[in-house]
């Protein structure tokens, strides 16, 4: 695996990630919600360093099952918390085609949401990305499959505290366990 992002790296942008939201929204109080699976360890280390009151909540959304490419997108808001007349900041560790964030954010406006804004930890430098870009970006990455730090392939990596890119003998490898 060849490491792209390293854990230090992955610190300063969380922080520098942080620093641009606060300054954004000025202390007013925002309700953030987790895009899980793959935003659970970045929302744990930017909730903490993010100084406005917060409503905390996670949604599930889940279209490349574990794999390398998406699929159909499925949005489970089972868990949600209320997000009617809320400033919504939406997190997520990836924006790679656009397609969860744009469908995501349209799902939470519809829900009667104030504002949605989103914030990822890697946004993929690629043709052919839907809707708005998100708002507040930590690191561009090349377009190539990350995993670590959230990210997985086949459900594995996500414990990873750097971000790598699979070479192909570890994605094959990875698939045949
Ligand atoms: O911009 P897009 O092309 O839509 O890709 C981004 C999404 O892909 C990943 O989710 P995935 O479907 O793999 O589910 P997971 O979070 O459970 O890993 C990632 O966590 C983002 O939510
Ligand atoms: N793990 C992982 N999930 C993704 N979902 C969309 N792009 C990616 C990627 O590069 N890596």
């Amino acid at each position: 695996m060849r490491t792209l992002i390293d854990e230090s790296q992955l610190d300063d942008g969380v922080s520098k990630l942080a620093k641009e939201i606060d300054s954004n929204y000025g202390g007013r109080p925002i309700t953030v919600v987790a895009v899980m699976t793959g935003s659970l360890v970045l929302f744990a280390d930017l909730i903490r360093r993010l100084s406005m009151p917060q409503r905390v909540g996670v949604i599930h959304a889940s279209s490349y099952r574990g794999g390398t490419q998406a699929g159909k997108l499925e949005i489970d808001s089972k868990m949600l918390i209320d997000v009617q007349n809320r400033d919504v900041l939406l997190v997520d560790d990836i924006y790679d085609t656009g397609a969860t964030l744009t469908k995501l954010s349209a799902a939470i406006a519809e829900m009667g949401a104030s504002s949605v804004s989103t914030a990822v930890l890697l946004k993929k430098l690629r043709p052919k990305q839907i809707g708005p870009k998100p708002d507040f970006v930590a690191f561009e990455i090349p377009d190539e499959f990350v995993v670590g730090y959230g990210l997985d392939y086949l459900d594995m990596y996500r414990n990873l505290p750097f971000i790598g890119v699979l070479e192909p003998d570890e994605i094959e490898a990875t698939a045949r366990q």
